[in-house]
This record gives C-alpha cells, sequence and structure tokens, in this order.
C-alpha cells in the first residue's frame, strides 16, 4: 500500500517539478532574449507562452460588453486578479498612474513599446482626445494577434495600431510609414534589458520633441537599473518616481518613472 502511494507521489511530482525548472528557466531566459525573434518563438513553441493571452481574450470575448472599452478593460482587470495573475499587462493600480500621466501630457501621437493583450493601450486609448492616435509595437506576433483580437472588440481598432515586428526594426520606419513627426507619450514596457537602449534609439531617431513624456514600467520589478541611471543623470529629462506594487502581486515593490524630455 504505502509503494502504491509513494509511486503516485512521485508520479504527481516528478512532473510538477519539472514545469517548475522549465517555468523559472523560461522567465530567465526570455529576459535575455525577448529581442531574439527566433529563440523567443522556440520557447513559445515549447512553452506554450501563448495560452494565457487566449485565455484572456476568450474570457472578454464571452464576459465585457463588445464596443465597451471599459467593460473590457474591466474583464481583463478581474480575470488576472482572480487567478493572481502571471500575466504582464500594467494592472489597475499602476494603470491609474499610467491615467494620471497621461492626461497630464494630453497627447496627439502616442507610443508604447510592448502591448501584450492590449491592456494598457485601450487604458490610454479610452482616455485620447479626438483625433489622436496610439502606436503599439509588438514583436510577438500571437501576442499581437490577441491584442487585435481584443482591441476590435472593445472598438477601438481606428485608435490603437498595431505595429506588429520588435522594436529596434520597426523604430527607425515607424515615423515615415504612419506619417508621424514625432511621440508626445511614450508608454515603455517591453523588454527590461532594452529601455536604456531604445530610449537612446528615440532619441538618435529624432522620434521626441521638447516636452515628451516617458513613462517607463517596472523599473524596480523586474527592474531596469541601466535605464534608471540614465534617465536620472542626465540634463536631458526631468524625472519622477511613482513608487508602487507589482500588478496583482501587492507583496512586491515596484515603480514606474516619468521623464520629461527637455531638449
Ligand atoms: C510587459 S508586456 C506589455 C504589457 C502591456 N504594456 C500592458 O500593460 O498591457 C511586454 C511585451 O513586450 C513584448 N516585447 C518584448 N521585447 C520586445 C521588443 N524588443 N519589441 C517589441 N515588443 C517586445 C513582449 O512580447 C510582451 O508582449
Ligand atoms: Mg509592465
Amino acid at each position: 500500500f504505502l509503494e502504491v502511494i509513494l509511486a503516485t507521489n512521485l508520479v504527481l511530482f516528478i512532473p510538477l517539478l519539472l514545469l517548475r525548472i522549465a517555468t523559472r528557466l523560461y522567465a530567465t531566459v526570455q529576459k535575455q532574449i525577448t529581442h531574439n525573434f527566433y529563440i523567443f518563438q522556440l520557447l513559445n513553441l515549447f512553452l506554450g507562452d501563448t495560452a494565457f493571452p487566449r485565455q484572456i481574450a476568450d474570457h472578454v470575448i464571452k464576459n465585457a460588453m463588445r464596443g465597451d472599452v471599459t467593460s473590457v478593460i474591466n474583464v481583463m482587470n478581474q480575470y488576472c486578479h482572480a487567478l493572481k495573475s502571471v500575466g504582464m499587462n500594467v494592472g489597475d493600480a499602476k494603470g491609474a498612474i499610467l491615467d494620471k500621466c497621461f492626461l497630464e501630457a494630453s497627447p496627439q501621437n502616442v507610443l508604447e513599446l510592448g502591448c501584450y493583450c492590449g491592456y494598457s493601450a485601450l487604458r490610454m486609448g479610452r482616455l485620447l482626445k479626438e483625433g489622436a492616435k496610439i502606436y503599439t509595437v509588438e514583436g510577438n506576433p500571437d501576442f499581437a494577434d490577441v491584442a487585435q483580437e481584443i482591441i476590435t472588440f472593445a472598438g477601438m481598432e481606428e485608435k490603437i495600431q498595431i505595429v506588429r515586428g520588435f522594436s529596434e526594426k520597426v523604430l527607425p520606419t515607424i515615423a515615415a510609414k504612419y506619417g508621424v513627426r514625432t511621440f508626445d507619450f511614450v508608454f515603455i514596457d517591453h523588454a527590461k534589458d532594452l529601455y536604456e537602449r531604445d530610449l537612446k534609439m528615440l532619441e538618435d531617431l529624432g522620434l521626441m520633441r521638447n516636452g515628451t513624456t516617458i513613462l517607463a514600467d517596472n523599473v524596480i520589478y523586474p527592474g531596469a537599473p541601466k535605464y534608471l541611471e540614465y534617465v536620472r543623470n542626465n540634463t536631458k529629462y526631468d524625472c519622477t518616481t511613482y513608487p508602487t506594487k507589482l500588478q496583482f502581486r501587492e507583496n512586491i515593490d515596484d515603480a514606474l518613472e516619468r521623464s520629461v524630455y527637455l531638449v
């Protein structure tokens, strides 16, 4: 009898342990290589990274009101909270900081790096003034598909343009492609180790004007130390930190960093 119990436990325990190791490994590796399209896709293939965004989309379509952006945002929040989500949406608490900074900037042209399922784009989209537009960059085509589905369901497809591709590839051509001169508000929320590189890219490409607001998420967790060092010790940026907690994980400290570009 004891042998049966032991064998059953082992049968359950070993796959769970392997799953845990794989998840940890994935999180570590993903941080390093999110900008490598092929490795990213390979990991997705084996570890099913798109399963969660797909579930969010299905849940939204089933439970939210078509064409009602606030209802879509609320359903996404409820779902992620209920699951103590591993989802990467900025969430409602940090979302309130995003709303505040966004409204203060009152932007015409908005750039987002890292769309995921479109949650933060929808949050900004519902505050967008008449005629203004959001361009949200997403490197993972499966995430971009899910985001497009949710954005269209919310009726925001005219206001939110998903820009498919990795930032390093799409930024050099984004202005010409969409007829934009500079962005007034930039929300940076993609791979944390690319924040500094991509901000410098925006500078070099002349995609920001005097007064452009750059808001960076997750500067404490998972953390973007090189980015913080760059903007905080730089006369070209006027910085404010908004300490907060990680989305859906109230025991983990995080912060958003607002930097106003001064040229
Ligand atoms: C934290 S999630 C974005 C969450 C989203 N802003 C929200 O709050 O709803 C980061 C996203 O950035 C994407 N990503 C990572 N590196 C990227 C890059 N170099 N260019 C474009 N997208 C990238 C990932 O595929 C992922 O979907
Ligand atoms: Mg984030």
